[in-house]
């Protein structure tokens, strides 16, 4: 359903002795993260880590994710894969940005069924990242509604000061 390509030489990366234990949830990497976070607007997501370097989150379509009436939009669909794709980073402690983002639609999505994205890093080479998710409805074993597949970049810390407001006084310190 979700086969991945993989470069000749990639390989899977070490779990990080600090990652979240299989089953825990995962903290917000910041408050007013549009996926996680208590951003008004946001999705809510809840993230828990897996076994390996998985993780399954979770959030429900409402009235507010709406683009066609009563359904999800794809757009939104997206961010949250881009999320859990992401957070993939607090099991390897890799800081890392999506570079690309591949997204295949499969099924609607109505508002008021709860989309369930299990993710997980499919190898590294370099400063490359490969990972991949599928997201069910309903339930861990629903319906398979969405695949994707994330390409991320690693980056120094600096990026986040660069080119955003800084870590400075933040919630994070697993969190960039
Ligand atoms: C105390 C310890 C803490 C450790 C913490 C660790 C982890 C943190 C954990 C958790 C994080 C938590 C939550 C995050 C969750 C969710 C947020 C969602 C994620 C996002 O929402 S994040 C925002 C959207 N994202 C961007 O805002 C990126 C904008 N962008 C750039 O900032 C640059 O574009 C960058 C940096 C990507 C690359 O720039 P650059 O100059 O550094 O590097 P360069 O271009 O040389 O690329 C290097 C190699 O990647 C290949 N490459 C690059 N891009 C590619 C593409 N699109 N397709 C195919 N290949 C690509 C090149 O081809 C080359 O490959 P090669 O080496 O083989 O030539």
């Amino acid at each position: 359903m979700n086969k991945v390509e993989l470069p000749e030489g990639a390989t899977l990366p070490v779990r990080h002795p600090d990652a979240p234990a299989p089953g825990e949830e995962l903290p917000v990497h910041y408050s007013q993260c549009f996926g996680c976070g208590d951003n008004e607007s946001g999705l809510h997501m809840r993230v828990r880590a897996g076994e390996g370097l998985t993780l399954h989150g979770r959030f429900l379509v409402t009235d507010h994710h709406q683009g066609a009436p009563g359904l999800a939009h794809g757009g939104l669909l997206a961010c949250a894969f881009d999320e859990m794709l992401g957070m993939l980073g607090m099991l390897t402690h890799i800081p890392a940005v999506t570079g690309r983002l591949e997204t295949d639609f499969r099924r609607p999505v109505p508002v008021d069924s709860t989309l369930h994205i299990r993710a997980q890093v499919d190898g590294v080479l370099g400063r490359k990242i490969y990972t991949s998710a599928v997201g069910r409805l309903n339930a861990e074993d629903g319906p398979v509604a969405l695949t994707a597949q994330g390409l991320f970049i690693e980056v120094g810390l600096e990026h986040f000061s660069k080119h955003g407001r800084g870590l400075e006084g933040r919630d994070f310190e697993v969190n960039p």
